[in-house]
């Protein structure tokens, strides 16, 4: 094989010690159930031979009868067999492609969150699905094809030498040719296959982003750049397979030519020594025959070659993302907070998205547990990081946070998070009914529970005006729901969360007064008793907060509550005045 040869993150013996070892007992089943197919399948050729020169000539009935039951037999071992072998290997390999996919899920959704703020979701999609893959052909089909393949040619090689060495190194020099070439071209064709993968997660990303931004897209008229970048996209998918095409096709057509040449120089040969009497029919048909089944799996070669080495892109591919650092290192997280209190401590902490530009600076105040710490301030001022920090979203560069006294950067996250809640603007709801999303982070909450949090968050002031209620499916991203519907289905699953601490970004749609009313009922209720840090925008949730800070370009400017800042006239009273951000 030529992968061993090309440089490459999974090597040859990587991939045998975690992929094909731990699956030793089916390759090696699939191996010898490939190896009784393909001897069972030589019987018809060799039955030939003694079909012309024994069985004919003589009129032998007898050994007639015998070499059509050997046949029969040998035909339906080899069905039985293929069968199976597809049974076994085949069905290994998906589970493997499972496995793997949920491994890589598992690690991509543990990943911190810096590295989602620089992916494409759609790419990320297509890495978990389709990279994995090509593994079906390490453990499925593809390789005990090539090894079956591989011991066929040789059994029928050294029948051939028995039959005519002659004729046989005659054939060697072109098969040989053959072998060289495709050695080459599968060295050319890997990174042509990594490529692909980018290409298509690239492309696959941009759709999804396409089809998930349709309603700006459509009301910007923009449909047809989308088209024109999708094409682009989907012709570079093209120009790769077409170069990749051009490579296994020059293998395929190598095989036809030179193979071709060695049949005409058989016919030439076989002829001659079947006339010099160096021959018998029964031999050169058996010979003509056995080429036959040693050229099929060397032809076979390119196919499975290309699949192979399909199958390593993919798993480079896989490899480098399993090889990034999770965001939990238990290392160095290895304080674990059964229950916390909610005292949250910013020292002197600075923050920067990219070395060496703080975005916040100097961060220094106390939330003790059970208040409210409103963030304002004007847009890009850094209450999204400074809330990202609380929920250990991001880590300071400087400085240090603690809860309870612990350093945050020490406490375990999902002991952290665990009591964590976040009810975020663009609050994520997924496709399914009200109640799943209300109940996605705590499934086995009762449903007394369930209907505390409903009302609390008055999200039973409209479901019960829905037929199904509760039942009801919202779509993708709850698009089927209004606004302030969606924020109360966001205060609603927080509230049932129960957590200790909780960061709230306020949407900033204007509501009609009754909603508005609503939600500030519910926010009241979600708000009361936990260490609450909210990116606020209504006075009314400002007005409650426990302390202010008033944050501009990245540093607490002001802090206290809202009639001592409005009394002392800075920049809170010129936010507040103005009304620019609050
Ligand atoms: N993922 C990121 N990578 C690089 N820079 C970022 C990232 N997120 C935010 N920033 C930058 O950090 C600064 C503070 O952003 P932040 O989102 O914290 O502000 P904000 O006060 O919450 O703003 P807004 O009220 O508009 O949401 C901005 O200048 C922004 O450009």
């Amino acid at each position: 094989m030529t992968k061993t040869k090309i440089p490459g993150k999974v090597s040859l013996a990587k991939v045998f010690k975690t992929i094909i070892w731990p699956r030793r007992k089916h390759v090696f089943i699939g191996l010898a159930l490939i190896v009784i197919s393909r001897l069972s399948g030589l019987v018809l050729p060799w039955a030939s031979k003694y079909l012309v020169d024994d069985v004919i000539p003589s009129n032998n009935f007898d050994l007639l009868k015998w070499l059509i039951i050997a046949v029969s037999v040998a035909v339906t071992i080899q069905a039985v067999t293929s069968f199976a072998l597809t049974q076994i290997l085949s069905v290994e390999a998906q589970n493997l492609i499972s496995k793997l996919r949920a491994q890589v899920q598992a690690h991509i959704i543990r990943l911190p969150i810096r590295f989602f703020d620089n992916a494409k979701t759609g790419e990320l999609v297509s890495r978990v699905m389709t990279d994995v893959e090509g593994v079906r052909n390490l453990v499925g089909t593809g390789l005990a094809q090539m090894v079956g393949g591989v011991l066929t040619s040789l059994i029928c090689l050294v029948l051939l030498v028995y039959i005519s060495p002659l004729m046989t190194l005659y054939v060697l020099l072109p098969v040989s040719i053959f072998g060289l070439i495709s050695l080459k071209a599968f060295g050319k064709i890997r990174p042509i296959f990594r490529e692909r993968g980018k290409l298509n997660a690239e492309v696959t990303g941009r759709l999804t982003e396409t089809l998930g931004g349709i309603r700006v897209i459509k009301g910007f008229n923009a449909e047809d750049q989308e088209t024109k970048t999708f094409e682009e996209g989907v012709n570079r998918l093209f120009l790769n397979v077409k170069s990749s095409l051009t490579a296994t096709s020059f293998v395929t057509s190598a095989a036809t030519f030179l193979l071709g040449l060695a049949s005409a120089g058989i016919m030439g040969i076989g002829g001659y020594m079947i006339m010099d009497e160096q021959l018998s029919f029964g031999d050169f048909l058996a010979f003509t025959l056995l080429l036959g089944f040693m050229i099929a799996p060397i032809l076979q070669m390119s196919n499975i070659g290309s699949q192979l080495t399909e199958a390593f892109a993919g798993l480079d591919r896989t490899e480098e993302l399993m090889n990034l650092p999770l965001e939990e290192d238990p290392g160095k997280r290895n304080i674990t907070i059964p229950e916390i209190r909610g005292d949250v401590e910013f020292t002197q902490v600075d923050f920067a998205y990219e070395e060496g530009h703080d975005v916040v600076k100097n961060i220094s105040f106390k939330a003790r547990a059970g208040t409210v710490t409103a963030l304002v301030g004007s847009s890009g001022s850094g209450k999204t990081t400074i809330s990202g920090l609380v929920a250990s979203f991001l880590n300071p560069t400087k400085g240090q946070i603690t809860i309870d006294g612990h350093d945050l950067s020490q406490i375990s996250l999902s002991s952290y998070r665990g009591q964590l809640g976040v009810v975020l603007q663009d609050d994520f709801l997924f496709e399914g009914t009200i109640r799943e999303n209300i109940m996605f982070p705590r499934p086995d909450a009762s449903e007394e529970a369930l209907q505390e949090a409903v009302k609390a968050a008055y999200v039973n002031q409209f479901t019960d005006q829905f037929e199904m209620g509760l039942e009801t499916v919202i779509g993708e991203r709850g698009i089927k729901l209004s606004g302030g519907q969606r924020q109360r289905l966001a205060i609603a699953r927080a509230i049932l969360a129960d957590p200790r601490t909780l960061i709230l970004d306020e949407a900033t749609s204007n509501l009609d007064a009754e909603s508005e009313h609503f939600i500030q009922a519910s926010l009241k209720r979600l708000m009361h008793g936990r260490t609450t840090f909210v990116i606020a925008h209504r006075l009314s949730t400002i007005r409650q907060a426990d302390q202010i800070l008033v944050i501009e370009k990245g540093q607490i400017v002001e802090r206290g509550k809202h009639e001592e800042l409005i009394s002392s006239q800075g920049r809170y009273y010129d936010l507040y005045t103005y009304q620019a951000r609050i």
